[in-house]
Order: structure tokens, then sequence, then C-alpha cells
């Protein structure tokens, strides 16, 4: 990343994000931040439901809030929980959500006290099936 916001800002957004979690259920509550190639960062949290399989990943609900503003285009995503001894890391399915947008944009699966591990989305999801496969 360069000068549109340091990776520990983007990080500390998806910490903020965090404490909108709605994890009743769970009690597992994560946050994300995604920054747009523009500079533009929406946030977001899991949205959980009583009936258990409709629950949504933070993930999912940062990128939708992006694209449902006219953004495509993603240079990062940080995500944030509250273990201190794990980074959060992506679900498939929000592998495969992010990977819809690219595969060669950054992820930082981060730590309450901001430590990170970065990995690109192909990182992620290796040999995946994407748009390019459809869209011929
Ligand atoms: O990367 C992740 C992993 C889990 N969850 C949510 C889904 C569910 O609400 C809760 C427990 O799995 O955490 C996310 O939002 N993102
Ligand atoms: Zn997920």
């Amino acid at each position: 990343m360069d000068n549109i916001l340091s990776t520990e800002d983007l990080i500390a957004k998806s910490h903020e994000a965090k404490d909108f979690a709605y994890s009743p259920y769970s009690k597992f509550r994560v946050g994300a931040a995604l920054l747009t190639r523009d500079g533009t960062v929406y946030t977001g949290c899991n949205v959980e439901n009583a009936c258990l399989a409709l629950g949504i990943c933070a993930e999912v609900v940062t990128i939708s809030k992006a694209v449902s503003e006219g953004h495509r285009e993603f240079k990062a995503i940080a995500i944030a929980s509250d273990m201190a001894d794990n980074f959060i890391s992506p679900c498939g399915g929000c592998r495969q959500f992010m990977r819809e947008f690219g595969l060669q944009w950054e992820v930082y699966m981060s730590k309450p006290d901001g430590s990170f591990l970065k990995q690109t989305v192909n990182d992620l999801l290796p040999v995946s099936f994407g748009p390019e496969d459809l869209l011929k």
C-alpha cells in the first residue's frame, strides 16, 4: 500500500468496526475495513440471525457496501477479531467473495494488538474459479 492510508490505520478501522458486530449467538465479533483503489474506506461487521444459517460475515457485508456504492476495484481489506493468539482468517465463502473482484489485492489478517499477516487473495484461494471463466 502507498500513500492513501497506512496498513496500520486500515487495521485500526477494522477493529473499530468490530464494535458494531451483531453476534449474539456465536459471541464472536469480526470487523473489516476495505480500501478501494480510489482511496475510499468502507467498514463492516458480522451480522448474525436467529435463523442461524442466515448470518453473514464481516467481509461480505463490507465488500457489499462498497460494491453497492459503485466500487469494484480494491487495494486491501483488513480483518479483525478478538482472538489474541490467532490471526482472524476469512472463511472459504469470503475468499470466493473477495476473488470475484480480483486476485492481486491484499488481505490483512490481524490481532487486537495490531499485528498482522498479509496475503493476497490469490494466496488465500489458489487455482480458483472466477468471473473470467464465465464472462467469455
Ligand atoms: O473471517 C470471518 C470469520 C468468521 N466470521 C463470523 C461468522 C459468524 O458470525 C462468526 C463465527 O463464525 O464470525 C466473520 O465474519 N468473518
Ligand atoms: Zn466468511
